[in-house]
């Protein structure tokens, strides 16, 4: 339920604007004037103000601008009396959401209203995945007390400062990615986006149009303007991941950007100044590239002005135990149950693991390893290191999720049938239909067996 602040002097008028809205999933807080309105908003969490603009002691746009330099993400919309559009004007200037004109009508301010709770909805919902997010990637969540880590936070921190190109180096899941967004969220840029590109999972022909965007008309089912992620990220910063996967023609177009430090959209003759920091990563040995002739050698000496190496988890294998202990007690927060304690067995054979996904194949073993261990010991049985089995959790089959299961010799049929069906489940996003046909059964039977369960 949402907290709404109805400011508004004629009592009568409340009560009209109450019923109008009882329906709406509203609690009203009422003020009869500015000064109480301002009290209550500085007292409550109000996510929605209306209010009339013309109030005893202290008048609406007064109580307008007041909410809006405390919590400019709170929707305002104010009353205006008939025929005083200068003062409606006045308030859009002023912020607010939108203006209704007495005597109005009960369409015009419920939708009013419903737009601006939409908004306020989407608003703090924005606002609480980019704490979600800011909490995950910060430089605290880089994880490892090996010399190697240090010395690259210890780099990354240095440069997050600044708006040099940076050239992460090292094999797939060392945690190119998550030092990236670190670096941005550690710069002056965190409050503007960080945006990635994969130069691998894009089609070359689609990049260009991905990276600079296209003016409506530019090639058949170009329908409409779209603006290219240098123009999204303006202000933040652009992860340009798998470069070493770019073709020599689209290296040429980049080159040609990083220089002029602008852009022209795809069919386009307008040139759009750039203002985005760019850190680029490769699982790629790019000077060998050059070497070969597949790498363009001004384009990587652009881009390798601060280069920082990941070394592969085999070359840090003293992180092991550490990250160990971070993944377990982040799967126990998602599963809701205690951290299990792992042996000095099962810690030696993670130690000794030649660990080719590096970290990201740590945390998916990691990850089964708890699913399989229902008590409070993850043991050697728990533990699958094969390396099939090495992808996450959604990306397996069921014949492997069975043989996983079977790995844990309490498991009955019962018990097996339930858990199948779990991982089906999970497998499908808990979408019954997609599930049934996972398991090759009708819907209805899979909806029965779930009840049962
Ligand atoms: N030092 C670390 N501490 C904690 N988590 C880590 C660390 N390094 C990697 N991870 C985790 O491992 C997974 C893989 O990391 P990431 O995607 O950043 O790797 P990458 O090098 O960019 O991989 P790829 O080259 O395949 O894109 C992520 O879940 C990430 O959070």
């Amino acid at each position: 339920m949402s907290n709404l602040l109805l400011v508004e002097d004629e009592a009568r008028m409340r009560e009209v604007i109450k019923m109008l809205l009882s329906d709406l999933d509203l609690n009203i807080y009422e003020a009869c004037d500015g000064e109480q309105a301002i009290d209550l908003f500085d007292n409550e969490t109000v996510s929605l103000v209306i209010t009339d603009l013309k109030l005893p002691k202290i008048s609406g746009i007064e109580v307008l601008k007041h909410i809006k330099d405390a919590k400019p993400e709170v929707p305002v919309i104010v009353i205006t009396a008939f025929g005083s559009i200068d003062s409606a004007v006045e308030a859009i200037h002023q912020g607010a959401f939108d203006y209704v004109t007495k005597p109005f009508t009960e369409d015009k301010l419920r939708s009013c209203i419903k737009k601006a709770m939409q908004i306020s909805r989407l608003t703090s919902e924005v606002k609480y995945l980019r704490r979600e997010i800011e909490g995950k990637f910060t430089f605290d969540n880089i994880i490892g007390n090996s010399n190697e880590i240090c010395e690259i936070l210890r780099l990354a921190g240095e440069v997050s400062l600044t708006d040099t190109t940076v050239l992460i180096t090292g094999e797939s899941g060392t945690g190119k990615e998550l030092l990236s967004r670190a670096t941005h969220l550690n710069s002056s840029r965190s409050k503007r986006p960080f945006l990635p590109v994969n130069c691998a999972a894009i089609p070359a022909t689609l990049l260009e149009a991905e990276l600079f965007g296209y003016e409506k008309g530019a090639f058949t089912g170009a329908h409409q303007l779209k603006k290219g992620k240098f123009e999204l990220a303006s202000g933040g910063t652009l992860f340009l991941d798998e470069i070493g996967d770019m073709d020599m023609e689209m290296q040429a177009k980049f080159l040609r950007v990083l220089e002029s430090k602008t852009i022209e959209r795809l069919g386009g003759s307008k040139t759009i100044a750039t203002d985005v920091r760019l850190i680029a990563a490769t699982n790629k040995d790019l000077e060998q590239m050059v070497r070969e002739g597949t790498f363009r050698e001004d384009l990587y000496y652009r881009i390798s002005v601060f280069p920082i190496r990941i070394p592969s988890l085999r070359e840090r294998r003293d992180d092991i135990p550490l990250l160990c202990q971070y993944f377990i007690n982040e799967f126990s927060v998602t599963f809701g149950r205690r951290a299990p304690a792992m042996s000095d067995k099962v810690m030696e054979m993670l130690y000794n693991h030649p660990w080719k996904g590096n970290v990201r194949e740590l945390r998916n073993v990691l990850e089964r390893a708890m699913i399989l261990a229902k008590g409070d010991n993850i043991t050697a049985r728990h533990v699958i290191l094969n390396e099939s089995y090495a992808k996450p959790l959604g990306e397996l089959n069921l014949d492997q999720i069975v043989e996983l299961l079977l790995r844990d010799h309490r498991v009955g049929l019962e018990e097996l049938e339930k858990k199948y069906i779990q991982y089906a489940m999970e497998i499908a996003g808990n979408n019954v239909s997609k599930a049934a046909r996972l398991l090759g059964l009708s819907r209805a039977t899979l909806r029965y067996r779930l009840d049962k369960m």
